[in-house]
């Protein structure tokens, strides 16, 4: 057997390694043994489930160096809780692959190492209260017990945040009754409702893909900006799955740009209503608090998107499965994420069975066919330079506090 092919091999196993400590043990051994009888039997004494050779690519010269820097598979939780900088952790991926349980077990795991933490999720199909076994459904941060340090929860309610938003810029004002009226006996009344509310109303009752999330994460922004909540030193958010979550990721930019283009419009307008307004010697009209209010949420979506964008502030950590439709949908995500530049370095591959003691049949294929699919994410593009959690499927649901510690010992360490 060839070296290359010998070395390509080895990748593949070292991929399926238990820890950093074990992928040095084989790359010591197969170092010394340069053989693949050997090596076969180096693998599976590890309780590797090999893949038949010929499903295993050839790498090129350049990935099978790659072998001189295995692959860490502990999470790295020391440098996630050092420090006491606000950080804000991600956790996205397909739907039902365990975000939630990993998200929740995240921030049990950081109150319980000394951070006061918020739980945030912005799905608009919640399960934080689920997970946690409490009820965290009105909109407002609930606090969690059973932990050492402050823990807060909340399920974000895009629908109540849509609703507060519209109220509060309904209630603003917009050019006024009396320009309307004015506007209207020239045979302007269209114009003037446009320039009035520059369609926000119409925008909000039939909001574009992605809207409420936008609102939701401005609505998360209040918390996070307001003193009040200053103490809290991580913040963990749930998102939902992976399509809303990018429209979410990616909406700052697009709001950013379509509410810079409204407001030069509402600048041109009001330049005509002046016109109006001077030639009918009405009284120059009040600030539009309206246009502040947009304003406002303009510079909330800048914020929101200079901090998705910042490594030392936001990490995005993708949970997955191991099955061939997890992967590739991660894949996908990572490489949208990428295009975003959202930070990424953790991937959390969840619910990977264990070892079988017994002889059961299924559990046996059951984990050859998640091992093969580990394996390709060392091929992957874009998963290949992820640091690779592995989380084992374990045989009660994971609800309450203490079955969240139990699960975060095993995931964070
Ligand atoms: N490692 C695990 N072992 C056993 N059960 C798990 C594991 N991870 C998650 N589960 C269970 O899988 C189910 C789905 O998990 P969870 O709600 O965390 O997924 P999700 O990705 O947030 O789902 P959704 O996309 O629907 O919000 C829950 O019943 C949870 O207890």
């Amino acid at each position: 057997m060839g070296s290359r092919r010998l070395a390509s091999f080895s990748l593949a196993c070292i991929s399926g390694a238990s820890s950093r400590k074990t992928s040095m043990a084989m790359l010591a051994l197969f170092s010394k043994s340069q053989n693949y009888t050997s090596l076969c039997r180096i693998a599976r004494s590890f309780e590797f489930v090999s893949a038949p050779l010929y499903r295993i690519p050839l790498k090129s010269p350049f990935q099978v160096r790659s072998i001189s820097t295995p692959r860490e598979t502990v999470a790295g939780f020391d440098e996630m809780v050092a420090g006491t900088q606000r950080k804000h952790y991600m956790l996205g991926g397909k739907g039902g692959v365990g975000k939630t349980s990993c998200a929740a077990s995240l921030a049990v795991k950081f109150a319980n190492h000394g951070h006061p933490t918020i739980v945030i999720s912005t799905d608009p199909a919640h399960s934080l209260s689920d997970s946690f076994a409490q009820d965290l459904s009105g909109g407002t941060l609930v606090p969690v017990e059973g932990v050492d340090s402050p823990l807060f929860a909340l399920e974000i309610n895009p629908e109540k945040a849509r609703e507060e938003f519209r109220t509060a810029s309904q209630g603003s004002g917009g050019s006024g009754d009396g320009m309307k009226d004015l506007m209207d006996s020239m045979g302007l009344g269209m114009l003037a409702d446009q320039l009035g509310e520059l369609k926000l109303g119409e925008l909000l009752d039939t909001p574009p893909p992605g809207l409420d999330e936008a609102i939701a994460i401005s609505k998360v922004m209040q918390f996070v900006e307001s003193q009040q909540y200053n103490m809290f030193t991580r913040i963990v958010f749930d998102t939902a799955p992976t399509g809303h979550t990018l429209r979410l990721l990616s909406l700052p930019d697009f709001l950013d740009a379509s509410i810079g283009k409204m407001m030069k419009l509402k600048k041109k307008l009001a330049s005509t209503t002046s016109a109006f307004k001077s030639v009918f010697g009405k009284e120059k009209k009040q600030q539009d608090v309206a246009s502040d209010k947009v304003e406002q949420l303009r510079e909330r979506m800048a914020k929101v998107r200079d901090l998705f964008r910042d490594p030392d502030a936001t990490e995005f950590v993708i949970v997955t499965i191991p099955t061939v439709m997890a992967i590739s949908e991660s894949s996908r995500l990572h490489a949208s994420l990428r295009k975003e530049c959202i930070p990424v370095q953790r991937l959390i591959v969840n619910q990977v069975l264990p070892p079988s003691a017994s002889d059961c049949k299924f559990c046996a294929m059951k984990r050859k066919d998640q091992m093969r699919v580990l394996e390709t994410i060392m091929s992957d593009p874009q998963l290949a330079n992820l640091r690779l959690v592995q989380a084992p499927l374990v045989d009660v649901e994971i609800r309450g506090v203490p079955a969240l510690k139990f699960m975060g010992d095993m995931i964070w360490k």
